[in-house]
């Protein structure tokens, strides 16, 4: 058998599967790559919100990164939940080393409206990891609060797209129309310009861990070799098929279907 790609998530933990470096690993399964995850934050939490969290030390994330790195390299990284400035300076050396494709989903605030990230962290992000990204996912409410000012109209959007590629110096930035109304649209903004993405809205409570599952999409293809554009597209069908058929998990805000996507798509594992 060929050897397979390798993606590598560095994000918090959902014991209940939904988010964080499971419905990663889950994800990148389901994009026929081979997942490897460092923990950052044990988190305590559920469909119906975060009861508790556990940042790890830096040095337990630091020999975690090592051991991925000593062995076996990944073709594609991305980070989640990365909770403070401390861990950010931790990550960014093996982010640079490797000099693959690296994806930022910028999460601070769960789906419950509980903070995943501390204010100085907030802060320090755009210094410290933005700027090598190859693509960053922030949802509307993340892109506000990096950059400074309300999104509500198209125009204001573009001009996120273009705070992200030219103050900040992301290569790629999708802004994720999840959280506006009508049409679930999202905006990719790299430097051939403007490509927008458009599905129908589902009305469901069921989205937890949806951002988490597709930026984990975006990494898989990526780590494959495709191009941004190309794996936007996948990420974008993978996760409208994962919200449609949502497999109603838990008392609260449910998971989305990781399997959807190749079960409805056939995906052909190489
Ligand atoms: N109700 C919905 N129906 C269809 N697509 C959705 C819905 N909610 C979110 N999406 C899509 O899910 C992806 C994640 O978006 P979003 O929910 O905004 O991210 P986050 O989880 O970071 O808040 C995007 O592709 C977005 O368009
Ligand atoms: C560990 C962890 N990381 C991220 C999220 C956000 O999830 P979502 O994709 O719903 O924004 C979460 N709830 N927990």
């Amino acid at each position: 058998m060929k050897k397979p790609n390798i993606a590598l998530t560095i994000a918090g933990t959902d014991p209940t599967g939904g988010a964080g470096i499971m419905a990663d690993l889950k994800s990148f399964q389901a994009s026929g790559v081979y997942g490897m995850a460092v923990a950052t934050s044990i988190v305590s939490q559920n469909t119906l919100g975060v009861q508790d969290v556990y940042h790890l030390p830096v040095e337990v994330i630091e020999s975690q990164l090592k051991s991925v790195f000593d062995d076996e390299a990944p073709h594609a990284i991305k980070t989640g939940m990365i909770a403070s400035e401390d861990m950010m300076n931790v990550i960014k050396p093996f982010i640079e080393q490797s000099g693959k494709p690296y994806v930022i989903d910028p999460v601070m605030v769960a789906k419950s409206g509980d903070s995943l990230m501390d204010d100085k962290g907030k802060r320090k992000l755009q210094e410290i990891l933005l700027p090598k990204a190859t693509v960053v996912t922030p949802n509307i409410p993340e892109a506000e609060d990096i950059t400074g000012f309300k999104i509500q109209t198209e125009e204001e959007i573009k001009k996120a797209g273009d705070f992200f590629l030219n103050e900040i110096g992301s290569k790629g930035v999708v802004i994720k129309g999840g959280h506006l109304e009508g049409d679930a649209i999202d905006y990719l903004f790299t430097n051939n310009g403007m490509r927008t993405w458009t599905s129908e809205r589902f009305s469901t409570k069921h989205t937890h861990g949806t951002g988490c599952t597709f930026s984990a999409v975006i990494t898989a293809e990526l780590a494959k070799g495709h191009a941004i554009e190309e794996a936007v597209e996948v990420a974008k069908r993978f996760i409208t098929l994962a919200i449609k058929h949502t497999p109603e998990i838990g008392k609260g805000r449910g998971p989305v279907n990781h399997f959807a996507y190749q079960k409805i798509e056939g995906l052909d594992y190489e």
